[in-house]
């Protein structure tokens, strides 16, 4: 079989080898295939980036499933084989999704690979429905997304480094997002954390190690830190991509920009002459700058940036009271809670806000499709009619016990008889507070329903145009 001729829908190549979208024949799920030509001089280092990537589990990491190797002798046979559906087979097949043919990628025991050929390795990964390079593109991020976005982001990278493990090539082409949630990926550059400690390069236990090891350039500008270059590093080098990840975030540069118009912007960064709004926090430009820092100790580490985050919440608290603002007002807590809570608070709420454009949004894209606003709107409508629903039926019950309560109200007491006119009128008042609310919800409904229908009938937008405007808002 030759090589560019796979049978799964390609995603793109990168320097080391394919990726493919193929569904799993028995699961029906979608995957990722990374198929890597596995030459016999470089499979140590070819076979590191499976070895590093299966140690991974955590929501905001691609979720690594299996390898395996194949020899292209044995799949170009598969090839013709493959062609008579009916076909028993112990491998795991996949098959593209649209013709229903097979992809020639199946899991076999590595002992029917004896022949050292072209070898390939398969990385089966979960399938991600974009990248954070392609969501930046596609629009503007709202403060709840950054905030989320970043928030994940650190996540991820923190699991990575107390894994042990340095990235080395974190940017956003290499970041996912899946049903909203971010997914760092691509552990092709990733190796393991070292430090330099009394001259000698050493890993997490301490223990000498190779320094070649840590020696070569790998990265993209302008992602990568500066030290790569005087190659001499360890996992700080992430964090500067994550400055500048993070800058990207808050100012995206528009499509196609060339490495060298981005120069003049990464210059004045590292002068601090480029003003940062403060969309995310008050220390953004600090955490920006800090990351961004061209000496790795003077760098931020993760601790520090979640610390700062934290700071930024307290000072704004403590404005807020000295202004004699409520806090609790204003954050909805139940009041009594630490200023950490209150982070925890927000940080949650900033979350969800920004969950629920996704709730909506299913593939992340930034572009919501007919399918998906008839979804969101649906689930509105849902919602809406079982709440009037529920809020009538309590209506009718208040009634039902005023009446009853009418009818004896001559046999009772004048104590029991003022207790009741009491309850009555805190009843009348709850009645007039579910009049409003299910006034909100019924106009709320009628708009989903206009909005659904005028979707689905095509009235207002074809496929793929963007239609932030035409979403209703939501009380
Ligand atoms: N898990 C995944 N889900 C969906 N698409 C993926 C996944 N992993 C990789 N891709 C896509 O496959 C393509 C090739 O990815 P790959 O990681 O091999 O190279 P790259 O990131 O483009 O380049 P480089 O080799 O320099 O890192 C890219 O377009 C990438 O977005």
């Amino acid at each position: 079989m030759e090589q560019g001729d796979r049978d799964g829908e390609e995603l793109g190549q990168g320097g080391f080898g394919k990726v493919f979208k193929c569904k799993h024949k028995v699961d029906n799920n979608f995957y990722a295939l990374k198929v890597i030509p596995h030459h016999s001089k470089d499979r140590e280092l070819i076979s590191k980036e499976a070895k590093v990537f299966c140690q991974f589990n955590h929501p905001n990491i691609v979720r690594y499933n299996a390898s395996w190797l194949l020899t292209e002798e044995v799949s170009a046979a598969d090839e013709e084989d493959d062609n008579s559906e009916e076909e028993e087979d112990d491998g795991i097949q996949f098959e593209q999704e649209d013709d229903g043919q097979h992809v020639q990628c199946e899991q076999q025991d590595e002992e029917s690979h004896s022949i050292d050929g072209n070898q390939l390795l398969v990385i089966q990964m979960e399938y991600c429905n974009i990248t954070l390079r392609q969501r930046i593109d596609n629009a503007d991020l709202s403060k709840e997304l950054i905030w989320k976005f970043f928030n994940e982001i650190l996540e991820g990278l923190d699991y990575i480094h107390k894994a042990g493990v340095m990235h080395r090539d974190l940017n956003p082409k290499n970041i996912f997002l899946k049903n909203g949630i971010i997914k760092i990926g691509d552990f092709g550059s990733a190796r393991n954390v070292v430090q330099y400690q009394d001259g000698l390069c050493r890993n997490m236990n301490g223990s000498k190690v190779m320094e070649d090891v840590m020696t070569d350039y790998i990265g993209t500008l302008p992602y990568s830190a500066p030290e790569l270059i005087s190659r001499r590093y360890d996992k700080r080098v992430d964090l500067y991509s994550l400055g500048f990840i993070l800058f990207e975030l808050i100012h995206p540069f528009p499509q196609n920009t060339t490495e060298q118009q981005k120069e003049p912007i990464i210059k004045g960064l590292r002068l601090k002459e480029i003003k940062i709004p403060e969309v995310v926090q008050g220390s953004t430009s600090h955490i920006i700058f800090k990351l961004l820092d061209h000496d790795p100790d003077e760098r931020m580490t993760l601790l520090d940036i979640k610390q700062c985050l934290e700071k930024d919440i307290s000072n704004q608290l403590g404005c807020m009271r000295k202004n004699g603002t409520q806090v609790t007002e204003v954050y909805g807590a139940e009041g009594g809670e630490t200023d950490s809570e209150i982070y925890r608070y927000i940080k949650e709420r900033e979350k969800s806000k920004a969950e629920s454009v996704q709730d909506i949004d299913m593939n992340s894209s930034a572009i919501p499709r007919r399918k998906e606003l008839v979804q969101g709107f649906n689930t509105q409508l849902e919602y809406a009619e079982c709440m009037i629903e529920q809020y009538n039926l309590q209506r009718k019950l208040m009634k039902l016990q005023q009446t009853n309560i009418i009818d004896t109200f001559s046999s009772l007491s004048k104590e029991k008889r003022e207790e009741m006119v009491q309850n009555i009128q805190h009843q009348n008042t709850n009645l007039k507070q579910q009049e409003k609310v299910i006034d909100i919800l019924s106009r709320k409904s009628d708009t989903c329903t206009q909005f659904a229908s005028s979707i689905s009938s095509k009235k207002v937008m074809h496929e793929n145009s963007t239609a932030h405007s035409t979403i209703p808002p939501i009380e």
